[in-house]
């Protein structure tokens, strides 16, 4: 099955919500644990069985193992195949950009099976040029893994590139929404190209004429919770697509560690307020 068709099932299920793996050295302390591979393996295991059955996916974020070395790499490695186990989709976060040829390890690395790192999907970053994805969209394509492209991200400084305008005047978030869109058409019932759009962008999907109505693929939205934005940004930003937003949450969920029962109670009731934002 193809990851557009696994994520619309996992979501359909579990709700709209994939909770970041993020182990900031704050919360590492805040849950008693040592800023070590070891530490990071005992945070990952306790986020992986809090968020199975009750998240549809979640989204390790690279920075944090990698900032350990090959063993926080090996921490990260038994989280994704962990993950697998409890039927739980991953969200691959690193955020590769680079020129084709490199691109195309970035793929084999993060999407081909039986890598070590092997995910069901991948963030990237188009701003090396849309074009410069193709490896990793192609490979995507072949194994049925998906990929979020960044569009508007959830961060303020964002708006230099991605608001900017193309010399036909076209903002540069809309064409990276346009080329992923094309990538999705016919497919059913949603493609594996998708795009990260922060909650927090304000107007700027229509400020910018962004038309993520006919994206026939999911939205990762950022942005909730710690960096301040909630229901109410939810319904404003994604409008009619709202059905296929995924929303994350990290810190805003993770802070309630390093109690199993109260992170499952955490992760239980921002998938119910993702839910309740997104239908209302
Ligand atoms: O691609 C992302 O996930 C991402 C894109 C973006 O525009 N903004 C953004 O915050 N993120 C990531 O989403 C997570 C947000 O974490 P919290 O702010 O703690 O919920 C971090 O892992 C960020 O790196």
């Amino acid at each position: 099955m193809s990851f557009g068709a696994r994520l619309a099932a996992a979501m359909e299920r579990h709700g709209p919500l994939c909770v970041g793996v993020d182990p900031h050295v704050s919360l590492l302390t805040q849950w008693g644990l040592p800023d070590t591979p070891d530490g990071l393996a005992a945070f990952s295991d306790t986020v992986v069985t809090g968020a199975a059955g009750s998240a549809a996916a979640i989204k390790p974020n690279a920075a944090f193992y990698e900032r350990h070395g090959s063993r926080g790499i090996a921490v990260l490695e038994r989280l994704l195949a962990d993950a697998r186990d409890a039927d739980l989709l991953t969200v691959m976060d690193a955020k590769r950009g680079d020129i084709g040829s490199t691109m195309a390890g970035y793929a084999d690395a993060f999407l081909r099976p039986g890598s070590p790192l092997e995910a069901d999907s991948l963030t990237v970053s188009p701003y090396l040029g849309f074009g410069s994805l193709k490896p990793a969209l192609d490979l995507a394509a072949e194994t049925g893994k998906g990929i979020f492209v960044l569009a508007l991200t959830s961060n303020p400084e964002g708006h230099d590139v991605q608001h900017a305008r193309t010399a036909s005047g076209e903002a540069v978030a809309a064409a990276v929404v346009r080329q992923a869109s094309a990538l999705n058409e016919g497919a059913t019932p949603m493609g594996n190209v998708g795009l990260v759009v922060g909650a927090t962008v304000g107007s700027a999907v229509s400020d910018l004429g962004i038309g993520l109505d006919g994206l026939n693929g999911p939205i990762l939205a950022p942005g909730v919770g710690a960096q301040g934005a909630g229901p109410d940004e939810l319904a404003q930003v994604f409008g009619n697509s709202r059905s296929r937003v995924l929303v994350n949450q990290s810190r805003g969920v993770l802070a309630e560690g390093p109690s199993l029962e109260r992170l499952r109670a955490a992760v239980h009731e921002a998938s119910d307020a993702a839910q309740a934002a997104l239908e209302g």
